[in-house]
């Protein structure tokens, strides 16, 4: 069976060609470091690691290329189909790819095609380790090795079919943030700029270097260029092995064949490349050494590029002059439509390809590469740099993305903090001069605007949660392709909001507490702080685990409404039924709520009310009288730690990149 994290591993590390840091003559990754970070397996084969650098006459310090064949044998992904018959649910084992085996050697550029829906990206999601490993039979190995989830990272890059950009950074920001994420500050400026100019070069972006890449709110780039944006992004980190999803999905003809003939240049230098195409060019085509065909699963095909219309030809599908190889062979596969006159049977074909000599070498080139070839070479091509503090330049580089992000997208601050303000103006007039009334309805004036404040204010956290779920495919590809750990970005989220949730609270109180003339501004700006930060926690663990934010909506406003309801206003804490009493401890809303309470009401010593002569009378009748607000606030903020906490656990366990 193939494992999320195969048990037989070895250390890999990345060792350069080309990178900066080795131009300027700085050292370069090392096995002690690279074992810094590596997890029990990796340090076990640690011993296996040997770095084989040479001087090239040209290129100054490179690696002598000894690199890996990328391998998988029987492979088969099986998932549970949902359909519905007769208005009954049912669910089915379906096969999406089956035993599909293969090699790519370095320095390969393996083409993978098929109809829509023919398993091409099953089968690359599985070659990237992105499948989870209940629907997985089979093996991969690179370099005659099983890699863990680890090592598999830091060797190869996967471009998915979804670009997940950033839409509030242009397009050099983005290459900028990417290039750091890798490389750290084992990166000068300089080589950074070099880096970034490189890759836009050779993507054909630098005319929109100052082009946003676009959201919901401005139109930044076009489809393709993020694509291209995309592809750029992850061969900055120059991985051994890369594997695109349809790369030139939306580019024009011109730009698809520049995108390969880039792609092709890898293979140059001994990296693999492995990628999903439709349509490609006849220019496209001539540039790949090996095509790999599949059909509802099945694999028609794994040969050379060359040879593939010659052995369809043998079968009897002869493809005319003039027209596109890859056209015809996808035209004579394709079941979906009616309109095709020569129609080939898939499953015919399949067997027919594993009964081939074709496939016979194909076993026999993975049998020999997994007893001998392979075995016995223990480092990768890629040239990547080893980050010196990885955990510090991700949380700065962090930082300073989610800072910029935060002060750029109106939907993540601005909308709110105009919001908040002025629903506070609101507060502030409506209980105009409250402060100076003790009659017995101010009372229930000054509970009632304490109870919105704490309840209200909070809950319009919610509204942050769309861009939490939205960033969060941005952070699976990231986190995926191992630009930065979990933990680096969940402790960069919470020192990025303390800012802009510390201005909310400071306007928010000062637009409420003088013109309502309520006490104690420094308590109710201190509770307020912490009961906002808690609440944006919250929802922050809430858009963790949504599968959607409709659904964390519903989600968040369902948590909020439960602890509104328990806090001890709309019904005291002494008569709420002891099967629910529970929920009043659980709900940080309660500990606010006490807070705000007992910041106005405990100065004031005298009500015109026989029920609450004094202050102390209303929080009694609320059970509040014994509270003490620093303890209180620091309750509240231990609710937002350990939401926290929540919040980097369903990162770390449930959002690995597989699917
Ligand atoms: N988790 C899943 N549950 C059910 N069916 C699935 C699942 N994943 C994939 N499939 C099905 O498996 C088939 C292959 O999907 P895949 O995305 O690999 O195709 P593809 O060749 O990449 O298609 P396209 O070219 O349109 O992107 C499709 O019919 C898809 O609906």
């Amino acid at each position: 069976m193939l494992t999320a994290d195969g048990d037989n591993t070895s250390k890999v590390v990345h060792e350069g060609d080309i990178s900066p840091t080795q131009q300027e003559g700085r050292p370069a990754s090392t096995a002690s470091s690279a074992s810094s970070e590596a997890d029990d397996d990796d340090a076990a084969s640690e011993a296996s690691l040997h770095l084989n650098r040479d001087e090239d006459p040209e290129d100054g310090l490179t690696v002598k290329c000894e690199p890996h064949s990328l391998v998988w044998r029987d492979v088969s992904v099986t998932v549970q189909a949902v359909s519905r018959e007769n208005g009954k649910k049912k669910r089915q084992d379906k096969v999406i790819v089956d035993k599909s085996s293969g090699i790519v050697k370095p320095g390969e550029l393996l083409a993978i095609m098929g109809p829509s829906g023919s398993g091409k990206t099953t089968c690359l999601d599985v070659l990237a380790g992105r499948t989870a490993s209940s629907k997985l039979s089979g093996e991969v190995f690179y370099g005659g090795r099983k890699l863990s989830q680890r090592q598999r990272q830091r060797i190869l890059s996967y471009v998915a079919q979804e670009d997940t950009l950033m839409g509030q950074f242009t397009v050099r920001e983005t290459l900028e943030f990417a290039a750091r994420f890798h490389y750290g500050f084992s990166v000068t400026k300089a080589e950074l700029a070099v880096l970034v100019n490189e890759a836009m070069d050779e993507m054909g972006l630098t005319h929109v270097q100052d082009t946003l890449v676009g959201d919901i709110f401005r139109k930044g780039l076009s489809g393709g260029q993020k694509r291209r944006l995309s592809i750029a992004v992850e061969l900055l980190s120059h991985p051994a092995i890369v594997l695109l999803d349809e790369p030139t999905s939306g580019l024009d003809s011109a730009s698809s064949f520049a995108v390969i003939k880039r792609l092709r240049g890898l293979t140059r230098r001994m990296h693999t490349v492995v990628t999903t195409i439709h349509q490609p060019s006849s220019e496209v085509w001539a540039m790949f050494d090996k095509f790999m065909l599949m059909s509802r699963g099945q694999t028609l095909y794994l040969g050379t590029a060359k040879g593939a219309v010659g052995y369809f030809g043998t079968l009897g599908y002869v493809c005319p002059s003039y027209c596109n190889p890859a056209d015809f062979l996808i035209s004579i596969v394709n079941t979906d439509f009616k309109e095709f006159t020569v129609r080939a049977d898939p499953l015919e074909l399949a067997n027919h390809y594993t009964s081939s000599s074709l496939h016979t070498e194909t076993k026999a080139q993975i049998e020999s590469t997994l007893t001998s070839g392979d075995q016995g070479i223990q480092h990768a091509v890629a040239p990547r740099v080893e980050k010196s503090c990885p955990m510090m330049s991700d949380f700065l580089f962090l930082s300073r993305r989610n800072l910029l992000n935060n002060l750029r997208n109106p939907g993540i601050y601005w909308v709110r903090f105009v919001m908040y303000v002025g629903l506070c103006l609101m507060i502030g007039l409506m209980y105009l001069g409250l402060g100076d009334e003790f009659t017995a309805t101010s009372i229930n004036s000054r509970t009632a605007s304490l109870f919105y404040v704490a309840a209200f204010l909070v809950f319009m956290s919610v509204a942050v949660l769309p861009f939490i779920v939205e960033e969060r495919a941005t952070f699976v590809r990231e986190r995926a392709n191992g630009m930065y750990s979990p933990i680096a970005y969940v402790v960069s989220h919470y020192f990025c909001m303390i800012p802009g949730i510390f201005l909310i609270s400071l306007v928010s109180t000062a637009s409420v507490v003088p013109l309502a003339g309520m006490n104690g501004f420094g308590n109710f700006l201190a509770a307020l702080f912490v009961s906002l930060l808690t609440a944006e926690s919250m929802v922050f663990f809430v858009g963790s685990i949504s599968p959607h934010y409709i659904i964390g909506i519903a989600l968040a406003a369902g948590m909020n409404g439960m602890m509104m309801l328990a806090s001890g206003f709309l019904i005291v804490a002494s008569d709420i039924p002891d099967y629910l009493i529970w929920l009043h401890y659980i709900g940080f809303h309660t500990y606010e709520l006490r807070s705000f309470f007992y910041n106005e009401f405990s100065p004031i010593e005298h009500f015109d009310s026989t029920q609450f002569p004094s202050g102390e009378a209303v929080l009694e009748f609320f059970d509040m009288e014994d509270v003490n607000i620093a303890h209180d606030l620091t309750i509240v903020w231990a609710f937002g730690f350990f939401f926290q906490i929540c919040f980097g656990l369903s990162l770390y366990f449930l959002h690995r990149g597989k699917r």
